[in-house]
């Protein structure tokens, strides 16, 4: 079964393109032992002008939107030439359709818009197509796998979890831990999730934020006179591409 494996800020997911070969390896080809690694497995369907998406994660559970993996997607989709470049390319997954622009083909920088359908839930919970809890702190000395769990639990069916701390106007940290993966490097959609919890407790905070994770940056636009409206911008680049067998 051809796979291809991409990185996008601090996810790495296995892509395939074959529902039946999606079917087979779901819940065990991320095992890094057994496997190939990874945050997830994406299930890739060409469209003319779109990309169908869908997304298990590494414990079998499906994930009903992937920020990082729909850039792998855009990316993988242009390398094929299955998309144009220099045209718009919307990654519609169950939850969440994403908006892709390619600003920079030398480092497959892209910029992605999405629309909000729902403000916060409640104080710091926000669904971006999934959902995430946003918890402010200081990040020095916090252990996402020992903080993670309690709060991932705390939202019916679970909820991804992002630890966020302020560094300076437009900046700020972000540790993830994502239901159904654990402690991941890093997180797009929790990332938007981040920005938008920071900037609107904070009336003066720029549009632009800058989230740092460990594997990488992404930028988040958010302008309070579209507050429906988020623009994310990161790259995806490839890892590997094979042949992958089931267990
Ligand atoms: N890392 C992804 C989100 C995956 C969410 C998944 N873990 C879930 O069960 O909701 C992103 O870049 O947006």
């Amino acid at each position: 079964m051809r796979f291809w494996k991409y990185y996008a800020e601090g996810n790495s997911y296995v892509v395939v393109d074959d529902p039946g070969a999606a079917a087979a390896l779901a819940g065990g080809v991320n095992d890094p032992a057994r496997g190939l690694g990874g945050d997830g497995l994406l299930l890739a369907q060409w469209g003319s002008d779109r990309v169908g998406m869908r997304i298990v994660n590494p414990d079998g559970s499906a994930a009903p939107a992937c920020g990082n993996g729909a850039r792998c997607l855009a990316a993988l989709a242009i390398a094929l030439g299955r998309a144009d470049p220099d045209a718009v390319l919307d990654v519609v997954s169950p939850g969440l359709t994403v908006r892709h622009r390619l600003l920079d083909r030398a480092t497959w920088r892209f910029a992605q818009e999405l629309t909000l359908a729902t403000a916060p839930v409640e104080g710091t919970q926000f669904v971006l197509g999934t959902p995430h809890r946003v918890v402010l702190g200081p990040l020095a000395g916090l252990d996402p796998a020992v903080a993670g769990p309690p709060q991932e639990r705390s939202w019916p069916g679970g909820t991804n979890v992002m630890f966020a701390e302020v560094r300076a106007a437009g900046r700020i940290a972000v540790l993830p831990w994502e239901r159904g993966v654990g402690a991941t490097l890093g997180c797009a959609t929790g990332a938007a999730a981040a920005a938008l919890a920071v900037a609107r407790r904070e009336p003066a905070w720029p549009a632009r934020t800058v989230v740092e994770q460990p594997g990488g940056t992404i930028a988040v636009t958010w302008d309070r006179a579209r507050p429906d409206a988020l623009t994310l911008e990161g790259t995806a680049r490839p890892i590997a591409t094979g042949e992958v067998h089931p267990w």
